[in-house]
């Protein structure tokens, strides 16, 4: 993530699942481009420090939704980058649509390049639990992830190396929605 400019500054947090209760998720703040072992904590499902003073992501209790949501989900990886920034401030609807593209197909869940995809793109809070609300109980089950608008991308996959694969497909298609509107000069609907 970090190669690819996803994670600039203290952006972005990181999580797999370790089992049915409890995940290894980033430690709040610290450049997620230099991960070392003692950077990443344990926390349970509710977002609570399996150790008592570790302070996990801010983010902790949106990772921890899709691992209550999403039983098969075993990694969720957020990155800040700046087609998903740039574009859910130009999109001012609840969703990103994507038409036409082949890499569509990078979804395991669609099998042709014939579909309209929507991607959600929720209102960002610095309130967790107000997010998770305005989420829903269900996540979207047509696509692997979300936007978090003027903010950025959420994914997830079955393991940290499938989670990546839709990270990096959802990224590619955010990518060419901005440089289709750059060379178009139009604002996006
Ligand atoms: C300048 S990063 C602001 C917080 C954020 O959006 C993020 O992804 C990193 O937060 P964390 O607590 O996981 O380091
Ligand atoms: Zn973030």
């Amino acid at each position: 993530m970090d190669r690819f400019g996803w994670v600039p500054s203290f952006g972005g947090n990181i999580s797999a699942r370790l089992d049915g209760r409890s995940i290894a998720i980033t430690r709040s703040g610290g450049r997620k481009g230099f991960l070392g072992r003692d950077n990443i904590i344990a926390v349970d499902l509710e977002g609570r420090p399996l150790n008592a003073g570790d302070r996990p992501s801010a983010e902790t209790l949106l990772h921890c939704h899709v691992y209550r949501d999403l039983p098969e989900v075993g990694a969720v990886l957020h990155g800040h980058s700046v087609a998903a920034t740039v574009l859910s401030r130009l999109v001012t609807g609840p969703a990103i649509t994507l038409a036409g593209y082949e890499m569509i197909k990078a979804f395991e869940i669609h099998h042709t390049h014939d579909v309209r995809v929507s991607v959600p793109v929720f209102e960002n809070s610095q309130d967790m639990e107000r997010l998770v609300h305005d989420i829903g109980p269900e996540l979207p089950r047509h696509i692997p992830g979300y936007i978090l608008r003027g903010h950025g991308a959420y994914a997830w996959g079955r393991t940290v190396d499938n989670a990546m694969a839709n990270l990096e497909a959802l990224e590619f298609l955010l990518q060419c929605e901005l440089e289709t509107l750059k060379v178009r000069g139009l604002s996006a609907a």
